[in-house]
């Protein structure tokens, strides 16, 4: 029989938590944790996830402000914008909602973010600190799914993992991410020739492609665990992971459904990163110590 992984319970589970840290932060420096949300554009599924993210912030403590920029901003003035919040002593994560419009420089905006404030673990020291194991800040949603398997008690060393989909912000650092942790991991993507001949063979299968009901029953090996990172919304405004749930939970020992798996964990890692970068701050400032990490973009 199939377990279903909650993850919104898993996520609520480690808010009280969250909320201590961040009450603890405000009273030792005089100023709760903060996070800057910057949204570009209109596009309707950002504006939800921000809105849950400041939410989410408020659930825990922490103080939220979202920077709201027209579609037509240039690439100087958002720039700046981030170089205002790196040098913002209330600010101690920064994030940049994604997608951004074609127009703007990707690269250039997440390397401008202090690598300190850098709660999405997007820029290129922390994408390269998952390789080397110097990562300050983990992605959100890799970091999130590691959680969920932690809290689960599912062993990470030593298994067989196929990881679906290989994209910057979810499916590679998903798999340098249980790699470090001992699995033997496999990436498939859209290049990937037969993917059943792989995905069948993994005892956790973590699929993040982007594609309904890509992953059915028989691809499934017997017993596995099935982390659905897929948001895919339908015609109807429903909203479907990438694994066709029925099916597959008959094969699996453990599933995440969509939503409510993943999703949920992903908010709370923001939260998790963005305390977690307030207690190192605190802890450099009263310490008075050399700054352990690279300077990158401080004032
Ligand atoms: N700067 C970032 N941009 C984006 C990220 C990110 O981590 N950082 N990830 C995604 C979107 N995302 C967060 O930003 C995100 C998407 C979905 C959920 C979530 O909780 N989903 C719910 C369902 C929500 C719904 O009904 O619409 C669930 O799965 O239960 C959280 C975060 C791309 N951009
Ligand atoms: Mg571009």
């Amino acid at each position: 029989m199939v377990k279903v992984i909650d993850g919104r319970r898993l996520a609520e589970g480690l808010r009280p938590n969250l909320l201590r840290r961040g009450q603890a932060v405000a009273e030792r420096r005089g100023a709760p944790p903060g996070l800057a949300v910057i949204l570009v554009g209109n596009d309707p599924a950002s504006a939800v996830y921000v809105r849950n993210k400041i939410r989410a912030c408020e659930a825990v403590g922490i103080r939220s402000a979202c920077l709201r920029f027209p579609e037509s901003i240039g690439n100087a003035d958002l720039l700046e914008t981030i170089a205002n919040l790196n040098a913002d002593p209330g600010i101690d994560g920064i994030l940049v909602q994604l997608p951004l419009p074609a127009h703007i420089r990707l690269d250039q905006v997440l390397e401008a973010i202090s690598v300190q404030k850098d709660v999405d673990g997007f820029h290129l020291y922390n994408v390269g600190g998952l390789v080397t194991g110097n990562t300050i800040f983990s992605p959100c949603t890799p970091y999130g799914v590691v959680k969920l398997l932690e809290s689960e008690n599912i062993p990470i060393e030593g298994q067989n993992v196929v990881v679906v989909g290989a994209s910057n912000i979810v499916g590679k650092p998903m798999a340098l991410m249980l790699m470090a942790r001992g699995a033997t991991v496999a990436i498939c993507h859209a290049k990937t020739r037969d993917l059943a001949q792989f995905t069948i063979l993994a005892d956790i299968l973590v699929v993040a492609a982007g594609v309904p009901n890509l992953i059915i029953g028989q691809m499934v090996k017997t017993g596995a665990v099935v982390i659905d990172v897929g948001i895919n919304r339908l015609a109807d405004g429903c909203i479907t992971g990438d694994v066709d749930f029925n099916g597959v939970s008959a094969k699996a020992s453990r599933i995440t459904p969509v939503p409510g798996g993943v999703g949920p964990m992903t908010v709370t890692m923001l939260l998790e990163n963005t305390i977690a970068s307030a207690e190192r701050a605190l802890a450099h400032q009263q310490s008075h110590a050399a700054p352990d990490i690279p300077q990158f973009q401080r004032a």
